[in-house]
């Protein structure tokens, strides 16, 4: 459970992006932030990351007040972060050598942390075994953003947050990447937080839709999605009217 409350945040000082605001996701939802460019979606995700915090307010994981970044977070930032001179496989074990550098010390792993964690499997699972030994300027965009997930979920983590994370994939592997990241979403049993500025992967992905508009963002607009992993959605009047919703919400904001 992420409780976001009544936080204020800003940048420059008297321009807040976020002023009093209030959000909450519960456990295992699958949410998508939607909002035009410069709306604050990027800032949300780093506050929830525990990267910035609010001037004002608080935010809380799991009761926890977050006051820096955890553990059990996963962060898939915008263009992925893989490290160039590494290879796919070292990419993918980089998050494990960290921890286990630091150990199980509940700041930097937590404290039932198990050092075994499995690189091979998650390298298979994403379908990265046969390029595992390229480095990340050899493979594709996608390729790249499977290995940046499957870097996170070696980690194992409860909450998973993704910056744009299909913005510069073409059409078939967009998709086929949309309907990993929420078969995995199932599977792990994950808290899944989507940022896109494209009204139809909202609709596509978000089971609840959180939207921002121009700064500051004081309430918390929210349209939920029940439906979206039916597999007919895609094709049905309700992703239609869903989008069209979405689209004049938005502008009305
Ligand atoms: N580190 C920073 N310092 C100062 N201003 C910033 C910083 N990061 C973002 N901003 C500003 O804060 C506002 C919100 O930025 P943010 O990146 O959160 O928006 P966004 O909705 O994610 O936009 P986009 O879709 O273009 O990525 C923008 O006006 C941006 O210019």
């Amino acid at each position: 459970m992420i409780e976001v409350e009544g936080i204020t945040f800003a940048y420059t000082p008297g321009k807040p992006i976020f002023e009093d605001f209030t959000w909450t996701a519960g456990r295992n939802e699958a949410w998508v932030i939607l909002g035009p460019s410069g709306c604050g979606k990027s800032t949300l995700l780093s506050l929830l990351a525990g990267l910035v915090r609010p001037q004002r307010g608080v935010i809380r994981v799991d009761g926890q007040l977050l006051t820096r970044p955890r553990p059990q977070t996963g962060l898939i930032i915008q263009d992925y972060g893989l490290l160039p001179w590494a290879t796919v496989r070292e990419n993918v074990r980089l998050g494990l050598r960290i921890r286990n550098f630091y150990g199980a010390d509940g700041i930097h792993a937590p404290r039932d942390y198990q050092p075994t964690l499995e690189v091979e499997p998650w390298l298979e699972r994403l379908g990265l075994l046969s390029v595992a030994e390229h480095f990340p300027g050899q493979i594709s965009g996608g390729q790249r953003q499977r290995t940046a997930i499957a870097r996170t979920l070696v980690l194992n983590p409860d909450i998973l947050l993704m910056d744009e994370p299909f913005a510069s994939l073409d059409a078939p592997t967009r998709d086929s990447l949309q309907r990993l990241v929420l078969d995995l979403w199932v599977e792990r049993g994950l808290t899944l937080i989507i940022v896109t500025h494209v009204i139809e992967e909202a609709a596509l992905l978000g089971q609840k839709i959180l939207l921002l508009g121009h700064p500051p963002n004081q309430t918390a607009h929210v349209i939920e999605n029940p439906d979206f992993l039916h597999p007919e959605y895609r094709d049905s009047p309700a992703y239609r009217d869903l989008c069209r919703e979405l689209r004049s919400r938005l502008e009305a904001l």
